[in-house]
């Protein structure tokens, strides 16, 4: 199956390259870039480090449009809807792991779903996607004395607070406790907050340096607290996740999947 890769000169745009190259069942079919870019017309594999592979990075999608039967994107919000759009269109599938959507922007995303099968997670390692169950067993078990407080580390350069993988933590506990985290979420604190509130759970968010991915979700009460960290320390092991996506949806009708779907772990 040929993959076309947006955002091909990206932190996860070149890892993306990397790991289609060392994919058995994926081709390198297009690598798209920002307009006006000095890249367009340079290799995509001399790009990346891999060596040549034939494919000419271009600045925009309708180019490429024959040349591909899935989409890889991790970009940002506005370019990667516009690109679902297209997809919808010209009957391409769709891996999806931009971060920082709003709820609007998902229900954009769930509408072209319905003619085309698009994979949507906003993090696509297997150990963070094992951790979700982890996370899902403990919040229903320890129930609400527990307060639960989620930690988030990222780059220097990312743009998105909290991260999605965060977010996602967060609504996976909320569920298991009954609770809706638009009502019990509560982003950073300062000043004279008061006394934490029993059922909220608190965001904080660390942006410094080359981390690659920390969470940590927290569960506290008098007397103990458990800590659920997951590190990612490469970017391959999101690209990884992207590639078994790819493959995945190859067989699949049209509709919205996560990384749960892809990797069986839904209960
Ligand atoms: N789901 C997951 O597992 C993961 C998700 N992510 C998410 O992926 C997203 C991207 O992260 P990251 O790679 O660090 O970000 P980058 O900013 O490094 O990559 C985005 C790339 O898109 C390029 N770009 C901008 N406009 C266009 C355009 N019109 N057409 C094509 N390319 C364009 C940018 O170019 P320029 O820099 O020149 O503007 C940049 O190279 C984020 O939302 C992040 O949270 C990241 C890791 C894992
Ligand atoms: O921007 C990043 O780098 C990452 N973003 C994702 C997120 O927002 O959860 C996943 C990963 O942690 C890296």
């Amino acid at each position: 199956m040929r993959v076309a890769i947006m955002g091909a000169a990206g932190r996860m745009g070149k890892v993306l390259i990397e790991a289609v190259d060392g994919t058995e069942g994926l081709e390198l079919g297009a690598a798209i870039v920002e307009p006006g870019s000095s890249l367009v017309g340079a290799d995509a594999g001399e790009m990346t480090g891999i060596g040549k592979t034939g494919v000419k990075m271009v600045d925009s999608l309708d180019q490429v449009r024959d040349d591909f039967e899935v989409l890889i994107d991790f970009t940002f919000p506005d370019l990667t809807l516009e690109n679902a759009e297209f997809c919808g269109k010209h009957d391409k599938r769709m891996v999806i792991g931009t971060t920082g959507m709003s709820d609007a922007e998902k229900q954009q995303l769930a509408v072209v779903a319905e003619s085309v099968p698009v994979m949507f997670a906003p993090n696509m390692s297997v150990g963070v996607n094992v951790v979700l169950n982890l996370l899902r067993t403990a919040a229903a078990t320890l129930g609400d004395d527990y307060d639960v407080e989620i930690i988030e580390a990222h780059h220097r350069h990312k743009k998105d607070a909290p991260s999605g993988t965060a977010l996602r933590m967060g609504e996976v506990v909320a569920d298991a406790l009954g609770r809706d985290l638009k009502e019990c979420a509560v982003y950073g604190r300062e000043g004279f907050t008061g006394e934490r509130t029993r059922k909220e759970i608190g965001f904080e968010t660390i942006r410094a340096g080359d981390v690659v991915g920390d969470h940590t979700v927290l569960f506290a009460t008098e007397g103990e607290r458990i800590e659920v960290t997951h590190k990612a320390s490469s970017r391959m092991t999101f690209a990884k996740g992207a590639m078994r996506a790819a493959l995945w949806l190859q067989d699949k009708p049209a509709g919205l999947y996560d990384m749960q779907d892809v990797l069986n772990l839904k209960a």
